[in-house]
């Protein structure tokens, strides 16, 4: 259960501004599971009534598109809970709350997994087993081992350090499956790691969403720290660079920003690459310390969805500079390389699939590794939680929920969802138009068709009468203003509910 609530997680990611769900999002940790009820632990009472005024539907939404429509959920804090058992305890003073959210977890007898994003390798059983724990009272023993109460940090604030973002702990390179689809990306990343240059310190990873590319450019950073090579090793996303120049430049610390990419640094990851893209001020300093570090023959991995050459408003220095090493594209796993990687992963989860039900799920679901993932999250956690047998019945059941979706959206059910709700007609979508009554629903439709279908986006481009270069600043505009909470990001929720629960076919 844990690694749905992992999976939920990440759906609400993509959904959600990057500081909310940074905010409140992210900190919940999964505490248990019984009966149909699964319990969250959020870090504190307020971001409890927060969760609970403003996410918890869209919570319960995210589990029943994962196929569980009649979870309860309850939200719990550490204070609460431990307060509960108190009222069983003689002289229940302290608690647990002292150690945190972490501490409270291990109290209770759970793996933590990764401090920031949740490991999706502990047993799906965790949540049962965790429960157990709660009735027999060890929250109490706990509680009398604990120190005195300290201070909760707010949700979400330690998720950024000065060298960027925590590396997952499970996204090295023993944990990657290597296929057809990605073993020239996969050997580029460890010979780069490893520090045989070939004449090369820097990669470009080009791939489709839930590709690998995170998981391959995180490997490099950790391998460079667990075989001693440096530490300084910096992880961020174009957009942490940029808010931080900003931040630097609006604070006279500029010089400081400077010094640290430039001169700090043994090896930059910077991810999705194309945020950069209209940037101007970011994209001259970004090149400025490619070329210090360039020069240096610091290690760099950059990875975006699009070729630095496809991405409009960037400038030619810097689309340079980012493919100066090697561009490396992974595709989508082929079936074997997909069994593989769901035999790797149910391993890590701590259960047992099936040879029936991993081969029917990797035929299934074949866009990309993480809805394979989720997918076998769904049938092992569906099993686990409703004690039923694992079998291709019981997968049939959660599957049908993420298939159904994909097969029938077309970029032509997108384009009649937007002319519906908007009041505009296909035509207006495809015309030159820049009004803006038929900018915003054509860049909408757009940004739908490349989430919801598998078409190129050169075809969905021209599917609006647009190039490709159009299609990605449309896309780019949408996350964009997703990232500010209010009527846009609603809006598009309203739209993915649409288009999820089937509609609108
Ligand atoms: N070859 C692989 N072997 C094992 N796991 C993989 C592989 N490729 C991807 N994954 C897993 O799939 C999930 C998604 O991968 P990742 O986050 O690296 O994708 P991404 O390309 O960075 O996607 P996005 O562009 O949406 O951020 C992760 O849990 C990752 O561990």
């Amino acid at each position: 259960m844990e690694s749905l609530w992992n999976n939920v997680k990440l759906k609400m990611k993509d959904s959600l501004p990057d500081h909310s769900f940074r905010m409140w999002i992210q900190p919940i940790e999964f505490l248990a599971s019984e009966n149909s009820v699964i319990t969250l632990l959020c870090p504190n009472t307020f971001s409890r009534k927060r969760v609970k005024d403003n996410y918890i539907q869209g919570i319960i939404n995210e589990f029943s598109t994962l196929g569980f429509a009649d979870l309860q959920i309850e939200l719990e804090t550490p204070e609460n809970i431990c307060h509960n058992s108190s009222k069983d305890s003689p002289k229940g003073k302290g608690g647990a709350t002292g150690d945190g959210l972490s501490g409270l977890k291990k109290k209770f007898g759970a793996t933590t997994g990764s401090s920031q994003k949740g490991s999706t390798s502990d047993s799906l059983n965790k949540g049962l087993l965790l429960s157990d724990a709660k009735s027999s009272g060890a929250c109490l023993n706990a509680r009398k081992r604990s120190s005195a109460p300290k201070q909760l940090t707010l949700p979400g604030l330690n998720l950024m350090f000065d060298s960027g973002r925590i590396l997952k702990k499970n996204y090295t390179f023993d944990q990657f499956v290597v296929g057809d689809n990605n073993d020239f990306a996969y050997s580029a990343s460890l010979s780069l790691a490893q520090g045989a240059r070939n004449g090369n310190s820097a990669i470009y990873l080009l791939a489709g969403t839930g590709l690998g590319k995170s998981h391959l450019s995180q490997a490099v950073g950790h391998h460079a720290m667990n075989q001693g090579i440096t530490d300084k090793v910096f992880y961020v996303t174009a957009e942490d660079f940029t808010n931080e120049m900003v931040y630097c430049l609006k604070n006279n610390t500029i010089n400081n920003f400077k010094e640290k990419y430039r001169r700090k640094c043994d090896v930059l990851i910077l991810e999705d690459v194309h945020f950069l893209s209209g940037k101007d001020a970011t994209q001259k300093e970004l090149a400025m310390t490619l070329d210090y570090l360039l020069d240096a023959e610091k290690r760099l991995i950059f990875s975006g969805c699009y070729l630095p050459g496809e991405i409009p408003k960037m400038n030619e220095q810097l689309k340079s500079r980012l493919t100066m090493g090697l561009v490396t594209k992974m595709d989508a796993p082929d079936f074997s390389t997909r069994v593989k990687i769901l035999k790797k992963k149910s391993k890590e989860y701590g259960c047992k699939i099936p040879n029936d039900v991993t081969d029917y799920i990797a035929q299934e679901l074949c866009d990309n590794v993480r809805q394979l993932e989720s997918g076998l999250a769904g049938v092992a956690a569906k099993a686990s939680l409703m004690g039923e047998m694992l079998n291709i019945d019981l997968a049939r059941s959660v599957l049908q929920n993420i298939t159904k979706t994909k097969q029938a959206i077309t970029v032509d059910v997108i384009k009649k969802l937007v002319c519906s709700e908007f009041g505009v007609t296909e035509q207006d979508l495809v015309s030159p138009s820049r009004k803006k009554k038929h900018v915003h629903p054509r860049q909408l439709a757009i940004y739908l068709a490349r989430k919801y279908t598998d078409q190129p986006l050169k075809k969905i481009g021209k599917s609006f009468n647009r190039y490709h270069a159009t299609a990605i600043y449309s896309i780019n505009a949408v996350e964009k203003a997703m990232k500010k909470q209010g009527p846009y990001s609603e809006q598009l929720n309203y739209l993915y509910n649409k288009i999820e629960s089937g509609k609108i076919i």
